[in-house]
């Protein structure tokens, strides 16, 4: 990507960018930090779906917890060291990438933008970093392997009907998608308290109040009004008309199987040839049967703090999970990562690489693809100074050795 001669970061729109996705050139003006994207995407998302992506489970104890325990690593701050050969770029599940970040599955997250996974993939790939496409995406699997040029991750619910989730597999495959992504911890869903107030529906509806807050919000109303779908591409001719508009927790429990175990495992793995990265690990004892199942990643995850309340943080989890099974298979992680240094963090403790959500969400609403090129250009810049400072040039070489002692 390139940047002016002030530095700042580009603001127009993107080769290849669709036209739902062109920003206004002056959107981005000004922002320099994730923190500058969430506010910016504040105003410009309907508050329901805003607000989904915001938030997390009951008490939000460990969607806070994410964060704080992230703040809490202190770097070593070393000089003097010839930082001028730095790069950020490095290999993540056997693919180069220029920086150790994929973009993970949103689900319903698509709806912060018209073709919003398709964007947000366009952005990923212009950056050379991974996107993950949800199965609860509302663009399809086939919708995005269309517009774009690389292959992508794919994130596997498995719901009760299995020969859907084989359909989804193959589907998958045809796509020559690079990884399959099984997310484990949410079989069951977590309550999000501000989901049910604001009556976000699966799929989502059009009620009165949501109208009335969308019609505040024109650039996005259009962006959605032009884009491909408005509800869940995947599971397009999947869902009858008695599945239609059931609140988010009560439609996952009529659809997701909770007798989802380790035998399901053996079985995708024996229909999936590829890359297989199992995400939602929190323990150690499920790192090591994932290990022994097969997987050539995991992703250390509590869901962004949207599942489980009272988990621990996903960054405290980390270095015990990387202890136990980090030289049988790549260790990646997720959760509260909004800048730079939280990635460095992460990779002192032993992360191959990391999964960006909501950073990238805030991306996305506040200016399609330039929004989310943007947040994964903020992330790369803040990795690259962090590593300057904490005098090292290349990624393989952060450990533990670049953190304060506590
Ligand atoms: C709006 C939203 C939707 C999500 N949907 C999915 C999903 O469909 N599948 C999945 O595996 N994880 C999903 N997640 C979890 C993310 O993949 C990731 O684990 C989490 O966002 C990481 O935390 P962070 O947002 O603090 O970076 C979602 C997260 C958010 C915020
Ligand atoms: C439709 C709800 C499941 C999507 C998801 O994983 C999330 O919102 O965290």
């Amino acid at each position: 990507m390139s940047h002016d001669a002030t530095g700042a970061i580009p603001v127009g729109p993107h080769v290849g960018e669709g036209r739902a996705g062109v920003a206004p050139p002056t959107l981005l003006k000004g922002v320099t930090c994730i923190d500058d994207l969430r506010e910016l995407a504040r105003r410009r998302v309907p508050r329901a779906f805003f607000g989904y992506a915001n938030t997390g489970s009951y008490s939000l104890s460990t969607l806070r917890a994410n964060r704080e325990d992230m703040g809490r690593i202190r770097f070593r701050q070393r000089v003097l060291r010839d930082v001028s050969r730095r790069d950020t770029a490095t290999m993540m599940l056997g693919e180069h990438v220029a920086l150790p970040v994929a973009l993970a599955p949103i689900g319903i997250g698509g709806m912060q933008h018209g073709d919003g996974e398709i964007l947000a993939c366009r952005a990923a790939q212009a950056a050379g970093v991974p996107y993950t496409l949800g199965t609860l995406a509302i663009c399809s699997i086939e919708d995005v392997a269309a517009a774009v040029e690389k292959p992508f991750w794919f994130q596997l619910y498995v719901m009760k009907d299995r020969g859907f989730a084989r359909s989804l597999v193959e589907r998958a495959l045809v796509a020559r998608c690079s990884a399959l992504v099984l997310t484990v911890d949410l079989q069951v869903a977590g309550q999000r308290h501000l989901d049910i107030k604001n009556g976000l529906s699966v799929p989502p509806s059009l009620k009165l109040g949501n109208l009335v807050d969308m019609a505040r919000r024109p650039l996005w109303a259009y962006g959605i009004l032009k884009g491909r779908r408005r509800t869940f591409g995947n599971l397009a001719g999947h869902l009858s008309g008695e599945e239609r508009l059931k609140a988010l927790a009560e439609w996952i429990a009529h659809q997701f199987d909770p007798t989802l175990s380790w035998a399901d495992v053996d079985w995708l793995r024996s229909i999936w040839p590829g890359k297989l990265i199992i995400k939602g690990i929190l323990d150690t004892e499920d790192a090591r049967l994932a290990a022994q199942a097969g997987a050539d990643a995991i992703v250390v995850s509590n869901h962004g703090g949207r599942q489980l309340d009272g988990a621990p943080s996903s960054i405290s989890a980390l270095p015990r999970i990387v202890e136990a099974v980090g030289s049988d298979v790549e260790v990646l992680f997720d959760g509260g990562i909004r800048s730079g240094q939280d990635v460095m963090r992460a990779l002192a403790l032993g992360a191959r690489g990391c999964l960006i959500g909501r950073a990238y969400i805030y991306g996305l609403g506040a200016g399609g693809q330039a929004g989310v090129a943007t947040a994964i250009e903020i992330i790369r810049r803040e990795l690259d100074v962090t590593m300057a400072l904490c005098g090292v040039n290349r990624i393989e070489e952060i450990d533990r050795t670049v953190l304060a002692e506590p």
